[in-house]
């Protein structure tokens, strides 16, 4: 074991689960040497380099990196001293050529003009398209040269790449390998490459052969070929390979009794010869510091001036070059709007009522058309004639298209059959009856006073038109008896129910649409703040670039940090068209200030956001998080009052209801557009506080999972 191992790993286990994909596993890899890490897909090359950049905790056993346990504070690792290359691409699609490589080198902290001559020499050397071609426009091997471009832009001390030459032709993949065995020798860094051309890595100073999470073996491409008596390292993979499986590798080679020095491997081969080989063990003690090699700052503190201005840019970048997204973040929440302003809480229209009138023919029934305009009666002397041509004037109303039936039963018939929604019947007597009830009040005989009501059979399946109905039927039967008792000069009240209505805030007319816009708005919001968090930081995490980045020395808070700024500058934009279409276009009042509406508006979406944050840190792509969005956002809308009120909910759902995000910020919302509350009445302060409560809630809970998840 050489005292200036680069990366010494030793007896590790790493379990996904119940799976264990390393199994005591041991490595060595010293300064200015190629390591071919090889094995079969699937065997963990990947996961052994997630855990050497601290990219994964392990269960048992030491990694050590540069002389410090990667994650360590001042190790470096993750962090400028490691170049790493991914197996994904792990870049963004909207940068360009030069954009990737001069993000990689600015959140590593090297100035614009160091990283220009770095990219001139990687560009040529690794023939990379013209520096303005987007990423997602250059061939999958391009994309490979451009990642690996960035991993070694800074030239760390530990460049680690995973499968770099898929997809390169042999003669690049050539002059990768020489430029490698170059740099190695001249700037003594050391190389940890994965392929899966085996015989590529003849180049490479030692070959770990990785299988069943273990190393097979790890020598120098010569000595294996030698102790094989093999032409090729693929046969000489193939031979250990069997022998693993056959149990001919002596248990030496695992756990405990692997520290201790030599594993025998028993017949390598037809011949009965035994092989040794030199086994990955040592101390730590026996571990270098790192030199210091490049003129990058190394920094391991959470917030980072330069990252977070690479990663504004990034995440600007990404915003702006993606149309799409733009047209949807930017119209979506208008088009939601105007479907809400034009689509609910409008007057109904042209609902269907048949009309039943025994009393009058409708021949007989003067100036009374039901198919047009009719002028009302006068009965200035009080005895009256035609009550029944006289109310139906009164059903003169948008609301209200009238269809006539002879009878009662080809009525009710009708509605049975959905052709109408209700039926006025009026009995033969109707006029006289009526007069009757008024005249003689409580002495009016029982048949009477039956006679000479209107009797109304309405179709209550759809509650909201049949309520909707009945209640026009109730205000236009009041106007009708009103007008009729101040024509005859009696006192109007008595013609009205005994009941005086005041109403200091709204009014009875008010449309049902200023009821629902601070229900509407708000949800909007918080859904889509969630949408947008929740879609952005996993496309990010899909494309690899936030691990990547994270191996690169960025932290988590600066990540999150940086997508909420972004996030946030949106948010507001889109709660300004909103609410500038909601009050100043569509002349929705509010008696609160602008101000405080905007405030709860947005807040609304910062709290989407961070439960869209939390979401994208639970789920793995975006189906799950669209179902993970959705699926908690219904039952929130359904609980927050908007559909119904929470005075409705037995009592420990009501208190359950008032505790989630939206419920309260409703409430608040309203009083203040209603009432004119300013933001710092109690019951709006409840509102915001719920927001704010859930907002660092979710924002904290989903940073602790980030570090938890590792
Ligand atoms: N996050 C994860 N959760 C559960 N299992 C995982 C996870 N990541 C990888 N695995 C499993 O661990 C095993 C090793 O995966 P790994 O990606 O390290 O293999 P590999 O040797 O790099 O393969 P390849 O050469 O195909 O890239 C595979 O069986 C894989 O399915």
């Amino acid at each position: 074991m050489s005292k200036s191992a680069a990366v010494f790993v030793k007896d590790v286990v790493k379990c996904y689960g119940d799976n264990k994909i390393l199994d005591g596993l041991c490595m060595t890899v010293d300064r200015g040497t190629i390591y071919g890490l090889l094995g079969a897909s699937g065997c963990g090359k990947t996961t052994l380099l997630s855990c050497i950049v601290g990219r994964k905790n392990i269960q048992s056993g030491e990694v050590w990196v540069l002389g410090g346990t990667p994650g360590a504070k001042g190790s470096g690792v993750p962090g400028p001293r490691v170049g790493y290359m991914p197996q994904d691409i792990a870049l963004v699609g909207e940068f360009t050529v030069k954009d990737a490589i001069f993000y990689f080198g600015r959140i590593l902290n090297m100035d614009d003009k160091l990283i220009s001559e770095r990219f001139q020499k990687l560009s040529k050397l690794l023939e990379l398209p013209p520096d303005d071609r987007f990423i997602k426009n250059c061939s999958g091997g391009q994309q490979r040269r451009v990642s690996f471009a960035a991993a070694m832009v800074h030239m760390p001390e530990l460049l680690i790449l995973d499968e770099p030459t898929v997809g390169v032709d042999p003669v690049l993949r050539d002059k990768i390998w020489n430029y490698l065995v170059e740099i190695v020798h001249s700037e003594k860094i050391a190389v940890i490459i994965t392929t899966h051309y085996i015989e590529e890595a003849k180049q490479a100073d030692k070959i770990g052969l990785m299988r069943g999470g273990k190393l097979l073996a790890e020598e120098s491409p010569a000595r294996l070929l030698t102790l094989f008596h093999t032409d090729t390292l693929e046969e000489a993979f193939l031979i250990l390979s069997r022998n693993q499986e056959e149990g001919r590798i002596s248990s030496a080679l695992d756990g405990a009794s692997r520290s201790q020095g030599n594993a025998i491997l028993d017949s390598a081969s037809s011949t009965t010869s035994i092989a040794t080989f030199d086994i990955a063990y040592g101390s730590k003690d026996e571990l270098t510091p790192a030199k210091k090699r490049t003129k990058i700052k190394k920094d391991q503190t959470s917030l980072q001036r330069h990252r977070i201005k690479a990663l504004l840019d990034k995440n600007w970048k990404q915003f702006y070059r993606n149309v799409t997204g733009i047209i949807f973040l930017i119209t979506f929440p208008l088009l939601q709007t105007l479907c809400f302003l034009n689509g609910v809480g409008g007057d109904v229209k042209g609902l269907k009522l048949g009309i039943v009138n025994d009393e009058t023919m409708t021949t007989r029934c003067q100036n009374f058309d039901f198919n047009g305009t009719t002028e009302i009666h006068d009965f200035t002397d009080c005895h009256f004639h035609n009550m029944s041509c006289r109310f139906l004037e009164y059903l003169e109303h948008p609301m209200i298209h009238k269809v006539e039936y002879k009878s009662l039963e080809e009525a009710t018939e009708a509605i049975k059959h959905g052709t109408v929604l209700g039926v006025l019947y009026m009995s033969e007597n109707f006029t006289k009856s009526y007069e009757d009830r008024i005249q003689n009040g409580k002495d009016a005989e029982p048949w009477m006073a039956d006679f000479g009501e209107i009797k109304a059979f309405l179709d209550m399946s759809n509650r909201q038109t049949g309520a909707t109905l009945k209640y026009k039927l109730y205000e236009l039967f009041y106007r009708f008896q009103e007008e009729l008792f101040q024509e005859c000069n009696w006192p109007v009240r008595l013609g009205s129910l005994p009941l005086k209505k005041n109403f200091m805030y709204g009014h009875e007319d008010e449309p049902y649409t200023i009821y629902m816009i601070p229900g509407t708005i708000i949800t909007m919001m918080f859904f889509m703040g969630a949408m947008m968090t929740s879609q952005i930081i996993i496309t990010d995490r899909k494309e690899g670039v936030w691990d990547r980045s994270i191996v690169a020395g960025v932290t988590s808070l600066e990540i999150t940090l940086t997508h909420f700024i972004l996030q946030a500058v949106i948010m507001a934009l889109q709660c300004t068209e909103v609410l500038i279409m909601v009050f100043p276009a569509y002349h929705s009042t509010h008696l609160g200030s602008p101000g405080a509406i905007f405030c709860i508006t947005y807040l609304a979406g910062i709290c989407g956001m961070a439960y869209g944050f939390w979401v994208s840190v639970i789920c793995e792509d975006h189906s799950q998080a669209n179902i993970s969005v959705s699926g908690g956002f219904l039952p929130m809308m359904l609980l927050c009052g908007l559909i119904w009120p929470t005075e409705a909910m037995p009592i420990g759902l009501r208190i359950f209801s008032k505790c989630l995000p939206f419920t309260l910020a409703i409430e608040s919302f309203r009083n203040v557009i209603k009432k004119g509350w300013s933001l710092w009445d109690l019951q709006v302060l409840n509102g915001i506080g719920v927001l704010l409560g859930w907002t660092l809630m979710l924002g904290i809970i989903s940073l602790w999972l980030i570090k938890l998840k590792r």
